[in-house]
């Protein structure tokens, strides 16, 4: 992936006219190890021999914009209207960043009117634009305790010209969108939309994710929520399979094209015997395949744990799925829907160890919307906040078509562009895999599977 400086480059409305709230805090600020100046920038690379290939001078190796509250700032707060959207499929956390945007717009900045748009992107049709809430610090003051969202979530298309409309109906001059990479692409060409009618609206994304996916952010918020749950379950299959004559438990996990949460929990319940994820394909046969890996296990110590990333051996679901596990056709927004790999997995586990005279007791979990839906926890509630805090001072600045992210423990200012550009994806050649890796003791990979596509996350380079 070859990024230059301009890809890096945030879209400004205009000149910052007016003061910031912030101003008079923000004088004596300077870098330092803790903060980054309003002026200063974030590198994009973080070792000495990947900045030195380039050979650049620091001015120009590829670095992100601060996040942060301005000295002067673009709108004038008094007149502004905020609204907010949240998109997608749930994520610890929603309620978290909302309240932080409530917040920070009303007590900071006294905006006095936040409008919430219903339902996901759905909200600013022309069917439901006039169906929003009043978001103040009273109607938001006890939300961060549950998971979901007030506001709703959806998916499906949305044409951007009739969002644009229902921006320009209900006054709308600064736009939150907390979504995926479906809602960062939504918030793009909604963007261009406003650009081409010359509109003074800004968009701001919030990457939501509970599967970690998207790119140029540490880690998403609500992620570290999502797996503590994830490792309950592990913890439970563990108890059961190893209580059990031949126990095999599997957990099934989100992570449509990304093992994260997979990996994470499974480190950190560290019971999983084997954990499968989308970007490292495996062979089920052979003697160095899955099954015989299995067997292995219930035949040294009884029982063996499985943590399986939903889109995990997809290839292998045409080959050996019943037609009921199959995946068909996309979702509404487009997503491909995945065949069920967890079924295959107890299917074809069950029947090899039956075959082998290992008759199993099969415990099978598939907690996925458990672990979604749960509220965030301490660590997951302070990032979401501090996120709404600097997509708040992004929107106040009048930047837009862009998304706010932390970055190598930095909040910074992503181009929309470069958020949906790639996947964030495990790289099979990286320390999380490796990790994993001395964890379970697995082998690097089940079984022959070089003619399938293995994951290589693509280096930067200018
Ligand atoms: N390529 C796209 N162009 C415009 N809108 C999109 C696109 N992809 C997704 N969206 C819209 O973004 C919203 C959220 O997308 P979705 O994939 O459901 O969730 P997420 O934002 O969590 O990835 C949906 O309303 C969907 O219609
Ligand atoms: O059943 P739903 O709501 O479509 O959600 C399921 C999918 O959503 C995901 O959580 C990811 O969705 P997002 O991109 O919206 O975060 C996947 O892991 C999962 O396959
Ligand atoms: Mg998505």
């Amino acid at each position: 992936m070859t990024l230059h400086l301009d890809d890096l480059r945030v879209r400004h409305l205009g000149e910052c006219r007016y003061d910031s709230p912030f101003s008079e805090m923000l004088s004596t600020k300077q870098t330092s190890p803790h903060y980054v100046a309003e002026g200063d920038r974030v590198l994009l690379e973080d070792t000495v021999s990947m900045l030195a290939e380039h050979g650049l001078p620091p001015g120009q190796v590829p670095s992100f914009e601060a996040a942060g509250p301005r000295r002067k700032i673009y709108f004038d707060p008094a007149r502004v209207t905020a609204g907010i959207v949240t998109c997608g499929g749930l994520c610890p956390g929603l309620n978290n960043v909302i309240r932080g945007l409530v917040q920070e717009l009303s007590v900071h900045y006294r905006v006095e009117r936040i409008l919430g748009f219903r339902n996901g992107l759905q909200g600013l049709t022309a069917e439901h634009r006039f169906d929003t809430v009043e978001l103040t610090t009273d109607r938001v003051r006890d939300i961060h305790n549950v998971g979901g969202t007030i506001l709703g979530s959806s998916r499906g298309g949305q044409d951007a010209d009739e969002m644009v409309d229902s921006l320009v109906m209900r006054g709308v001059d600064m736009l939150f969108v907390i979504g995926g990479d479906g809602g960062m692409r939504a918030a793009t060409f909604l963007s261009e939309a406003i650009k081409a009618r010359g509109l003074d609206i800004a968009v701001i994304g919030v990457p939501k994710t509970i599967d970690n996916d998207l790119p140029f952010t540490d880690q998403s918020f609500g992620f570290q929520s999502a797996f503590a749950r994830a490792t309950d379950f592990i913890s439970s299959v563990w108890v059961e399979a190893a209580a059990s004559p031949n126990g095999v438990g599997i957990v099934k996990l989100m992570g449509r094209h990304s093992g994260f949460i997979a990996s994470y929990a499974a480190l950190a319940a560290s019971g999983a015997d084997i954990v499968l994820i989308p970007e490292i394909p495996f062979a089920l046969e052979g003697p160095d395949g899955l099954l015989a890996h299995v067997e292995k296990h219930v035949r040294a110590k009884g029982f063996v744990v499985v943590v399986v990333a939903e889109g995990a051996g997809q290839d292998l679901i045409e080959k050996y799925g019943l037609p009921q596990h199959n995946g068909r056709g996309t979702d509404a927004s487009g997503n491909v829907k995945l065949g069920n790999i967890g079924e295959l997995l107890k299917d074809t586990i069950n029947a090899h160890l039956t075959a082998v005279g290992l008759t199993p007791t099969m415990r099978y979990l598939d907690p996925s919307y458990a672990i979604r839906s749960v509220a965030a926890n301490a660590y997951d509630s302070v990032y979401c906040l501090r996120l709404a805090h600097a997509a708040v001072h992004a929107a106040m600045a009048g930047r837009t078509e862009v998304a706010v992210a932390r970055w190598r423990r930095r909040f910074v200012h992503v181009p929309l562009s470069l958020m949906t550009s790639r996947r964030n994806q495990v790289d099979p050649d990286g320390d999380l895999w490796m990790s994993v890796l001395e964890t379970t003791c697995q082998p690097a990979e089940f079984g022959t599977t070089s003619d399938r596509e293995r994951i290589r996350p693509p280096a930067f380079s200018v």
